[in-house]
C-alpha cells in the first residue's frame, strides 16, 4: 500500500500514457476535460512559499435565456497536522489555525466564496487510540468555541462562507461530544451546525468510543452563494444520506473526511462522484494527508501486531459535478487548496436531461422502507 512515495494517480497517468490514450482515459475517469482556472500569479507564489499545492478548475454550464449563470468559487483544503500528536493540545490547535489561515489567505486571492476544511481539522485523527485524554480536550463549542471565533474572523475579513468540521462539545446538553461541522456565513455569523450521521465501526476508526450518530437530520444552509450541506466522512458510503441533503435542496454537498489508503482509496474516486450524478448536485470530497504517529500503541482487534499509527491519509481531494465530470485530485502527499468555479445552473440543467428526481419513486421507497424498518418485517422473496 503506497504511502508518501506515490504522488498521485494523475501524475502516473500523465507520465506513462501516450497522449491519445491519456485523452480517452481522462474522458472515462474524469468526464469531460475541465478548463484550468487562470488563478493569480501571487496566489501560486504564496502557495509555493507556504509549501502547499494550488490547483483550480472551472465547470461550465450552458447559457440560459431566463437565468443568469450562478457562479460560485469553492475552496477545498487538505493538510497534514503540523505538530507531533504529543505536543501540548493548545499548541497543536494554534499551529493548525496558523496553517489554515495562510491557506485561506490564498483562497481569498483566488476569489473563493465558500471554503471547507477537512474532518476534525483542529486535531490529529486520534480516535484510533480509544484513549480519552488528551483527545477529548480538542472538543469545542460549535457556537462560540475558539475555533468558531477564529473562523468567524476569517469569514468576515474575506467575505467567505467557512465550513469548519470540528469535534464539538455541547456543554448545554450534558457535555456530549459530537463530530460536527459549523457553517459560518460570509457575514461572520454562525449560520448553524450539522452532525455526522453515520459513525464508522471499521478498522481503527473507533469513533463510536467518542460520539454518537448525529441527531440534527440533514440541514441545508442557504448562503449568499448557494445552498450547501455537509455529509461528514463515513456518511459518503450511505447513498440515502446524500439523497436527504439533496432532497432538502443542497446544490453543493461537502464531504470532509479522514480516511486511509488500505481501507478506502479505491472507493474514494467513485463515491462522491456517484453522489453528484445521482443527486444532480456538486460534491466536494476532502481528505487529510500523511501519517499521524501516536505515543501509545493500539491493536486493530484482528490478531495482528499492535501499532502506533492509523495508516496513510491519502489526500486526493476533488470536486465532482452533476454531469459526472470531476476535477483531478489534489496530490496524495502534499497540503493543498483546490479551487473550483461552479455554475450552479448545471444542477437543474442535468436534472432536466436525466430526471433522477422526477423518476426517483420516493413514495414507493418510503412505503417499502417503513415496512422494512419494522422488527417483524419479512423480506419480499418470491419462491417457487
Ligand atoms: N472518518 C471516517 O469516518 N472514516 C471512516 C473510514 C472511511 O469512511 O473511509
Amino acid at each position: 500500500m503506497a504511502g508518501a512515495e506515490w504522488t498521485s494517480l494523475e501524475e502516473s497517468l500523465e507520465k506513462h500514457l501516450p497522449l491519445l490514450d491519456l485523452q480517452e482515459v481522462k474522458r472515462v475517469l474524469y468526464g469531460k476535460e475541465l478548463r484550468k482556472l487562470d488563478l493569480p500569479r501571487e496566489a501560486f507564489e504564496a502557495a509555493s512559499k507556504e509549501d502547499f499545492e494550488l490547483q483550480g478548475y472551472a465547470f461550465e454550464a450552458a447559457e440560459e435565456q431566463l437565468r443568469q449563470p450562478r457562479i460560485v468559487h469553492v475552496g477545498l483544503v487538505q493538510n497534514r497536522t503540523p505538530l507531533p500528536t504529543d505536543a501540548p493540545v493548545a499548541e497543536q490547535v494554534s499551529a493548525l489555525h496558523k496553517r489554515i489561515k495562510s491557506i485561506v489567505e490564498v483562497a481569498a486571492m483566488c476569489g473563493v466564496n465558500i471554503i471547507c476544511f477537512q474532518e476534525a481539522w483542529t486535531m490529529p485523527f486520534a480516535f484510533c487510540t480509544r484513549e480519552k485524554l488528551p483527545w477529548t480536550e480538542f472538543a469545542e463549542s460549535a457556537e462560540d468555541g475558539p475555533t468558531t471565533k477564529f473562523c468567524q474572523q476569517l469569514a468576515k475579513s474575506h467575505n467567505m462562507v467557512v465550513v469548519s468540521p470540528i469535534l464539538e462539545r455541547d456543554s448545554e446538553h450534558g457535555d456530549v461530544l459530537w463530530n460536527a461541522a459549523v457553517v459560518i456565513s460570509n457575514s461572520g455569523a454562525v449560520l448553524g451546525k450539522t452532525r455526522k450521521n453515520h459513525i464508522p465501526r471499521v478498522g481503527d476508526f473507533n469513533e463510536s468510543t467518542y460520539y454518537m450518530e448525529g441527531n440534527l437530520g440533514h440541514p441545508v444552509f442557504q448562503t449568499q452563494f448557494g445552498r450547501i450541506a455537509v455529509n461528514i466522512c463515513y456518511g459518503r458510503h450511505h447513498p440515502l444520506n446524500w439523497l436527504m441533503y439533496s432532497i432538502n435542496g443542497a446544490e453543493i454537498i461537502f464531504n470532509p473526511s479522514a480516511t486511509i489508503g488500505a481501507l478506502s482509496e479505491s472507493m474514494w474516486p467513485i463515491e462522491a462522484r456517484n453522489a453528484a450524478i445521482a443527486n444532480h448536485c456538486f460534491t466536494c470530497a476532502i481528505n487529510r494527508v500523511g501519517t499521524e504517529h501516536f505515543t501509545n500503541e493500539f491493536t486493530s482487534g484482528d490478531g495482528k501486531k499492535a501499532h502506533k499509527d492509523f495508516g496513510y491519509f491519502y489526500g486526493s481531494s476533488y470536486v465532482a459535478a452533476p454531469d459526472g465530470s470531476r476535477t483531478p485530485g489534489l496530490s496524495r502527499t502534499q497540503d493543498g487548496l483546490l479551487v473550483a468555479k461552479l455554475d450552479l445552473n448545471l444542477c437543474q440543467q442535468v436534472n432536466d436531461v436525466w430526471n433522477f428526481k422526477m423518476t426517483g419513486r420516493y413514495e414507493m421507497y418510503a412505503r417499502e422502507l417503513t415496512e422494512a424498518a419494522k422488527p417483524n418485517y419479512s423480506p419480499t422473496i418470491v419462491k417457487e
